[in-house]
């Protein structure tokens, strides 16, 4: 089942920025509109994440610019430095190494998304464009994050300047989320579209990033380790903003400066558990047998440096100290949200009710409300086992609600998924913000506001022009008053159609591309009324 994504007008963007910008950060968080505050907080962390100034921290040049300092690691410089790159974030990274390297760049070439530079010129973010006679080639490709003829002609120029370098070459490799679909290579006799129809597929059912990623990697003449042995006996050394949770570099962008620990078994496995396996492509069947029987086994990768420059907890930490500035006790709950959105927005209902109940205790005191608290916690606690995440700070960020008794913001970074079965418009951030809302509405909160807001750091929701979108408890009242049947909506993951007709499209989250990419950030805020 290929996902059909129909394209359907959207109800008059309400303004590309919904809420005032007015008031000043200092004022206390009583005095201002829950979701403006939700914006600035959501702005605050992708400010935080910005690819230039992580880059800097990343590098240093010798006083007399001759010696590149990575971690402990010195390169030498002599007019020897190449430059590749693909990712969303990878324009302001290539940006910010010609500024600090340039007069030893020799030549370079990057893949970045459709439209990025004149979004960028656009929004006057001069800092995240390259020189007017930059040495660096840009191709834009990847419209919708999908890979395409443009992604695949900057694949084989990466390639054949890789396989061009010497050993007396260094090679700095620009890496960020959204690299996978801007580095396609297939191997032969796999065709693009056939990669591109499998990658969808999987995408749709719900497989996570890691499972995505190790069929990409059978398939690449790129990833996993493809490009680290193009290049080789050039050093190499790959700079990366992770948007996987954990950071693991083998998954980022599929790892093309990194050996693969993969077999052949571990993508049938896959193939399997998706059902795909039986309809797979002859090519797809080819290139896997011959994996299989392959003697050389993975890319060596000795010859590299793998270092990530930045990641969600940057921008978790940021917001949550823009959130305290504003007036709010602020926590993270966690860096590393996965899991079915249906699961997460459940999470998110049970601990808006667990914490209101704790802001305001009045409203389930006696002996049957203290039941309904234990109840309460006792689901939330088990939910919160089921989605098995590794830094949950749950209890931290409860007791820090028990305490203040007054306006709170509780915040998560990560990338849950979607299980695609209807062919609407929407993103997983709109469509968590829709299902959390309808959680809202069902909770007992008793005088508690209560805001939600999803938005992903590269501005872009899925194959919407939305980062994503925020709700507050009212949100199944709102729609039914407006005729909008949310369950039909769901049913076809319409999310963005959905929140384009909500009161003329004012719940939605507009950022344009960012021009960075480090996953979802959630934030939800409750405030005693
Ligand atoms: N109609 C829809 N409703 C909900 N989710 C959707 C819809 N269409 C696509 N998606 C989800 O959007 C995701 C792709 O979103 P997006 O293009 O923002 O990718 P991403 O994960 O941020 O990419 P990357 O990590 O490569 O930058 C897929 O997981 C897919 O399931
Ligand atoms: O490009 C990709 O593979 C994803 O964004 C994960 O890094």
């Amino acid at each position: 089942m290929a996902v059909a994504l129909q394209v359907l007008p959207c109800a008059v963007r309400a303004s590309s920025r919904p809420f005032s910008w007015r008031a000043p950060a200092a004022r206390l968080a009583s005095g201002m509109a829950l979701a403006e505050h939700a914006r600035q907080v959501f702005d605050s962390a992708v400010r935080a994440v910005q690819p230039g100034p992580m880059l800097h921290r990343a590098l240093a040049l010798d006083p007399g610019g001759q010696q590149l300092k990575v971690r402990d690691r010195s390169f030498q410089l002599k007019q020897n430095l190449y430059l590749v790159g693909f990712g969303k974030a990878v324009l302001g990274m290539a940006a910010a190494a010609e500024e600090l390297l340039g007069q030893h760049l020799v030549q370079g070439v990057i893949s970045v998304p459709k439209g990025i530079r004149a979004a960028m010129e656009q929004a006057g973010k001069q800092e995240m464009l390259l020189k007017p006679h930059s040495h660096i080639q840009v191709f834009e490709g990847a419209e919708d994050n999908l890979p395409d003829r443009d992604a695949l002609r900057a694949a084989l120029a990466i390639r054949q300047l890789a396989e061009g370098l010497t050993a007396h070459d260094l090679l700095l490799v620009l890496i960020s989320g959204g690299g996978s679909a801007l580095l396609p290579a297939p191997i032969p006799p796999v065709t693009l579209e056939e990669k591109q129809t499998l990658t969808k597929l999987l995408a749709a059912r719900g497989a996570t990033i890691q499972e995505l990623n190790t069929i990409r990697k059978a398939l690449s003449q790129l990833k996993g380790g493809g490009l680290a042995q193009a290049a080789y006996p050039a050093q190499v050394v790959s700079l990366i903003l992770s948007d996987v949770v954990g950071d693991p570099v083998e998954v980022i962008a599929s790892g093309p400066t990194v050996a693969s620990a993969h077999n052949v078994q571990d993508c049938l496995h896959i193939l399997n558990r998706y059902g795909l396996r039986a309809a797979l492509p002859r090519s797809v069947k080819t290139v896997l047998a011959r994996a299989d029987s392959d003697p050389r086994g993975p890319h060596a990768c000795g010859h590299v440096l793998n270092v990530i420059i930045g990641s969600n907890v940057l921008a978790l930490a940021e917001a949550q100290k823009h959130a305290e500035a504003l007036g709010y006790r602020a926590a993270v709950l966690s860096t590393s949200l996965q899991g079915d959105v249906r699961l997460l927005a459940r999470f998110y209902g049970l601990l808006a009710r667990v914490a209101a109940a704790r802001l305001i205790p009045s409203t389930t005191a006696g002996a049957s409300g203290d039941d309904e608290e234990e109840e309460g916690e006792g689901r939330l606690h088990k939910l919160a086992a089921e989605l098995q995440l590794p830094d949950l700070q749950l209890e931290e960020a409860l007791g820090a609600v028990m305490e203040t008794r007054g306006p709170v913001c509780l915040l998560a970074g990560g990338e849950p998924t979607v299980q695609l079965q209807g062919s609407g418009r929407g993103g997983r951030n709109q469509e968590l913000a829709m299902l959390v809302g309808a959680e809202l509405g069902r909770q007992p909160l008793g005088p508690v506001e209560a805001l939600f807001l999803s938005g992903g750091t590269d501005g872009r929701d899925g194959p919407t022009e939305a980062a994503g979108a925020w709700v507050m408890r009212e949100l199944c009242s709102q729609a039914a008053a407006q005729g909008l049947d949310m369950a039909t909506f769901l049913a076809h993951n319409d999310s963005h159609t959905f929140f384009c007709r909500l009161q003329g499209g004012s719940h939605l989250l507009y950022t344009g591309m960012t021009g960075t990419n480090v996953m979802d950030v959630h934030l939800l805020f409750l405030r005693p009324q």
